[in-house]
């Protein structure tokens, strides 16, 4: 993996970082750096999540799942941290590899929402007497995952498949999940201790479903522990921490916004895994970077007219592997466009990359280059890491704290309340609502 920050430098961009204070930036990311070493040391809350390449064991995972491998298709049920990180895993890997093989994987669904609709589409598709359900939730008590598990498992009921036996389960120490696997005797596996659940992709809550369908797990944690041996007390000599640097060092000259953008379609998960990442764990004090989705090269054809020409408050992150299936595009006499054919899909694609790039700096707005070498799964592993570590050094170079996310509860305690969960102040405040309603 690599990270080229020219593009941001006060030199090209406004707003910008200048070598002098990049330089300057580099001492506090020592500090940081062994604040993070210690914290790791130590296997603090929250540092944990950096340990993970080397804590989380393969064998057990996929000697877990072994019975629910011939699963036709994938559920997932889980929500935030719960699920996102396997659904980034497995549609990065479930594509074709560079010489075009299909991963022949069984497809991943992802019920992470409550929509009703959305939820009867998914049972109506899934051969349900062939669907391993993956439920994930750390507390067991997340509202909307365990709606949904008693949803599927009641349509599963209904189908006469008896759930406990196409149902793995990973969750924390205690809870209602892990009362439930125990009382059915269900495969089950931990949540990490000490890891928040948008750092916990390389444990269990994130490689259950890419270990059904039979890709590398070992290969994704060995691309963690390659970016995790990157590690250095230099921003100049390790590429998560340049990441991090250099989106802490724009934000606090003006770019409160961070679109990610990835040129392949198979990462489009990995900007919504990265949006959690980066806002539940940034998000505090009043501070922090608002991550924007984008995909290239669709986005171009939208979004790229404001990150060009609107307010000079954003950073533009694009993302992209170097190698990939490709597919010629043909010869063509159709006037004007000959000069397409013969090329291929992906110089179309690496062309509207770098065009992108070089547009964006020709305005003088900042965007950082991250490359990796493929969609592999060491890879895509290093690629998680990595920005799980950018933005560990974000937040200790921003002094907030990383690893809570109290101002989510608000919400929950007013929706539980609502539904008369409880006595909960948050509810009576959703009736205090001011209202102008116009028809
Ligand atoms: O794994 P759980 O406990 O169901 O939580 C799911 C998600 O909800 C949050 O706790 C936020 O409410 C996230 O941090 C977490 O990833």
């Amino acid at each position: 993996m690599q990270v080229d920050i020219g593009n941001a430098l006060a030199a090209e961009a406004d707003p910008g970082i200048s070598r002098d204070a990049l330089a300057r930036l580099d001492e506090d990311v020592a500090r940081a750096h062994d604040r993070i070493a210690t914290g790791r040391a130590g296997e603090e809350f929250g540092y944990a999540a950096l340990n993970l390449p080397e804590r989380t064991d393969a064998a057990e995972i996929e000697a877990t799942v072994e019975p629910l491998s011939d699963a036709e298709a994938i559920l997932t049920v889980g929500i935030g941290g719960s699920a996102l990180g396997a659904a980034t895993i497995s549609e990065a890997l479930g594509g074709l590899d560079t010489e075009g093989k299909a991963a022949d994987a069984a497809p991943l669904y992802v019920l992470d929402n409550v929509d009703p609709a959305h939820v009867r589409e998914i049972l109506t598709e899934v051969p349900l007497d062939r669907t391993a359900v993956n439920v994930v939730s750390r507390s067991g008590t997340t509202a909307e995952t365990l709606s949904n598990f008693l949803v599927v498992r009641e349509a599963m009921e209904a189908a006469g498949v008896d759930w406990t036996e196409r149902t793995v389960v990973t969750t924390g120490e205690a809870g209602p999940l892990r009362e439930l696997a125990d009382r059915h005797d269900m495969p089950a596996l931990d949540v990490p201790t000490g890891v928040p659940g948008r750092f916990s992709a390389l444990s269990a809550v994130g490689l259950v479903p890419a270990a059904i369908q039979g890709h590398d797990i070992e290969g994704l944690l060995a691309g963690g522990q390659r970016a995790a041996e990157s590690l250095a007390p230099s921003l100049f000599d390790c590429p998560a921490y340049a990441y991090g640097a250099v989106s802490y060092g724009v934000a606090q000259r003006g770019a409160d916004i961070n679109a990610v953008v990835p040129y392949a379609e198979r990462l489009e998960f990995f900007a919504e895994w990265f949006a959690q990442l980066w806002a539940e764990s940034l998000g505090k004090d009043g501070l922090g970077q608002t991550p924007a989705r984008a995909l290239g090269a669709t986005d171009q054809h939208s979004q790229l007219q404001l990150y060009r020409a609107g307010p000079r408050d954003k950073l533009v992150t694009m993302v992209r592997p170097r190698e990939r299936a490709d597919r010629t595009i043909p010869e063509t006499d159709i006037e004007g466009l000959s000069y397409l054919g013969g090329s291929t899909l992906g110089d179309l694609l690496d062309a509207e990359f770098e065009a992108t790039e070089a547009s964006l700096a020709a305005a003088d707005r900042p965007s950082v280059r991250v490359e990796i070498d493929r969609l592999d799964a060491e890879c895509v592993g290093e690629l998680l890491y990595a920005m799980e570590a950018a933005c560990v050094l974000y937040g200790e170079l921003a002094n907030v704290s990383t690893f809570d996310q109290p101002a989510v509860e608000w919400g929950k305690r007013a929706a539980r309340g609502l539904l008369g969960g409880g006595e909960f102040e948050e509810a009576a405040a959703v009736a205090d609502k001011t209202e102008l309603v116009v028809e």
